[in-house]
């Protein structure tokens, strides 16, 4: 494992669909284009940011299959593949695997709030299936419905291909809690872009966000800061993604239907969002401008 595969940017891939809601070979391509040309270090394909609890296994296959066309070899590629049952998890690790992917990761089991043994199972199963891939524990306790604990990494630490957690939870402290156990080779990566200056500064990684595609040069701008000793600039840039970030999730559409919409009018149409994700409404539009005028504004600075 090369850690150095994973110190940096890396945005969370969206679902690229077409104006008929399905999942479009040339708009992944493009996205995935669009984002190796700003300069991220990554992709994180098919996580929350993904929409993937709204795909099928088939269609999962043909994005990750799309990106790896395009940007395979040349970014850091991390494969979120859990699905909601074992089966369908093993045969995505399985073809992530084929496709010679950097890292899969997987979400803990969902719905029913399994007990330790079981999400370790769950996880160990999948590793499994790709057992010549490194295997990334993806801590979401906000959405999974359960959260990773001391004890249950270090049972994850008896299988050789986990080497890191990408940490969703809101606690900065979990990131201090997961390296300090994992030790310096543990990778673990900010999931909170809301935080992800402070999540830096208790020792992550690097950063993989649901907002990073939208802004790429905002999270890069706060990347090169930090590590520049320059703490008070990158917090200040930091502020300026929050209050992007609140301005955005202010729309009754989903927050990845008012990402889409600014990536639009940036030229890379993407679509929309999948049902139950609610779409954008009229009102949402001015939201849309005004949020798209923010990150421009703090790009400028
Ligand atoms: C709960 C959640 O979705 N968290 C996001 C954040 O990037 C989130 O979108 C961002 O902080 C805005 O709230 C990521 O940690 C997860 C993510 O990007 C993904 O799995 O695609």
């Amino acid at each position: 494992m090369e850690l150095k595969k994973y110190l940096g940017v890396i945005p969370a891939f969206y679902a690229c669909y077409d104006d008929a809601g399905n999942i479009s070979p040339e708009r992944t391509r493009a996205l995935a284009r669009y984002l190796l040309g700003k300069g991220v270090k990554g992709l994180y394909v098919g996580g929350s940011s993904g929409e993937c609890i709204y795909q099928s296994v088939q269609e999962r296959k043909v994005i990750l299959e799309n990106v790896m066309a395009e940007v395979g070899g040349k970014l850091t590629v991390i494969a979120h593949v859990a699905c909601n049952n074992t089966l369908d998890s093993q045969e995505l690790a399985r073809h992530a695997e084929s496709l010679k992917v950097d890292a899969i990761a997987a979400i803990p089991p969902i719905y029913f709030h399994l007990p330790p043994y079981g999400i370790a199972e769950y996880w160990n199963d999948i590793s499994a299936a790709a057992p010549n891939t490194d295997f990334i524990i993806y801590n979401i306790p906000q959405l999974a419905g359960v959260a990773l604990t001391p004890a249950l990494l270090a049972e994850m630490q008896k299988n050789p291909r986990v080497i890191g957690v990408k940490n969703s939870s809101m606690p900065t402290q979990d990131i201090q809690m997961w390296k300090d156990q994992g030790g310096p080779d543990f990778v673990v990566m900010n999931g909170p872009d809301e935080q992800f200056v402070s999540g830096l500064a208790m020792g992550a990684t690097g950063g993989i966000g649901g907002t990073f595609a939208v802004m790429p040069e905002l999270f890069l701008k706060v990347w090169g800061l930090f590590y520049a000793g320059k703490v008070a600039e990158a917090a200040a840039v930091q502020n300026d993604i929050c209050r992007i970030i609140y301005k955005m999730c202010s729309a009754h559409g989903n927050l990845y239907a008012v990402v889409k919409a600014i990536l639009k009018k940036h030229g890379c149409d993407i679509g929309s969002v999948r049902k139950p994700l609610p779409a954008l409404i009229d009102s949402d539009l001015t939201v849309v401008d005004e949020a798209s005028a923010m990150i421009d504004a703090a790009i400028a600075k």
